[in-house]
């Protein structure tokens, strides 16, 4: 069976990356995935100015998954630029996450990314649940909509948002007849991290992360039915757009539901943060392995093809 596929018109061997965020942060982890078998890559969500990031223990790995409290540190939205400045586009995609902690921040920095006139892909990040005091966009429907008029209207070229998770059916129809007003808005990116879970160590007595009393995003198979139910959600309602699928993700037939789903690529999360990038071997092999049983030769045999009862 054949893995490749195409995002925005762009040839990728195959849908799988990194989850902004994971193994991302520095050059040396980036060329790490570009080297991998992933067939794109994303950069951490960076902000105006480069952050430590809050105290730690800031993320801990747990047997259904993961919680971090990380605070977005990054090298500076800079950094991130002359990163996607030297990358080989000829090779695989790449994409620049960012987070600016306001309107102004995120605005300066995609004014920085057009200028670079560079190939990479925008992911404007809505998500983030930890940095304390900062609500998420993605949970503030005003917000975003001004979010995302200025920045369309600023950055002119296909770009993309990377959603929180939403619960309610409503949210769903809120979040997506704002994003459908945007047509340079491209492609839809669902889930970040379900924000504010709390993990108790019994034996302690106590949080297992330091940042905000221990609170922090949920990742891995605790997020997988919400991630899948966010990627089907936004697929049936945004025909227009392309949905790229995370969360939950660590076998084939992960990446398979997410396709089945809608998702055109599927980015990895917490299960790279602990296999590293040779995930990304294993994964297309059990892939492969999955649509050869059921008689698949290609990803678009099955794509967006979710049956319902
Ligand atoms: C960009 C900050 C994020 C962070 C963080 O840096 O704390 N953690 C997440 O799970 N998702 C984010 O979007």
């Amino acid at each position: 069976p054949e893995l490749a596929t195409t995002f925005l018109e762009q040839p990728l061997d195959n849908p799988l990356m990194n989850a902004a965020g994971v193994w991302c942060t520095l050059a040396a982890q980036l060329d790490a995935l570009v080297e991998s078998s992933a067939g794109a890559a994303v950069t951490k969500s960076c902000t105006l100015s480069r952050r430590d990031g809050n105290p730690e223990p800031r993320y801990r790995a747990l047997p259904l998954g993961s919680i971090n409290s990380m605070g977005l540190p990054n090298e500076g939205h800079v950094y991130y630029l002359d990163y996607a400045a030297c990358h080989d586009y000829e090779r695989k995609p790449l994409f620049v996450s960012v987070s600016g902690l306001s309107l102004d921040d995120n605005l300066t920095i995609v004014a920085a990314l057009r200028e670079a006139v560079l190939p990479a892909f925008l992911e404007l990040n809505l998500s983030c649940p930890n940095v304390e005091g900062k609500p998420q966009p993605g949970y503030d429907f005003e917000a975003m909509d001004q979010f995302l008029a200025e920045v369309a209207t600023a950055y002119r070229r296909p770009f993309g948002v990377k959603l929180p998770p939403y619960f309610d059916f409503v949210h769903f129809d809120n979040a997506a007849e704002i994003l459908n007003r945007y047509d340079n808005l491209a492609f839809i990116t669902c889930i970040n991290s379900i924000g504010n879970g709390l993990v108790i160590d019994t034996e302690s007595e106590s949080t297992v992360i330091r940042p905000k009393d221990g609170f922090g995003g949920l990742g891995g198979d605790y997020v997988l039915p919400t991630a899948l139910a966010n990627v089907n959600a936004f697929h049936r309602r945004c025909p227009g757009k392309t949905i790229i699928g995370c969360g939950g993700v660590s076998t084939g037939e992960h990446v398979f539901q997410h396709l089945l789903a809608g998702a055109t690529l599927v980015q990895v999360g917490t299960a790279l943060h602990e296999e590293g990038p040779s995930i990304f071997d294993r994964l297309q092999k059990e892939l492969r392995e999955l649509m050869a049983k059921k008689g698949y030769t290609r990803i678009e045999d099955f794509r967006g093809r979710l049956k319902t009862l």
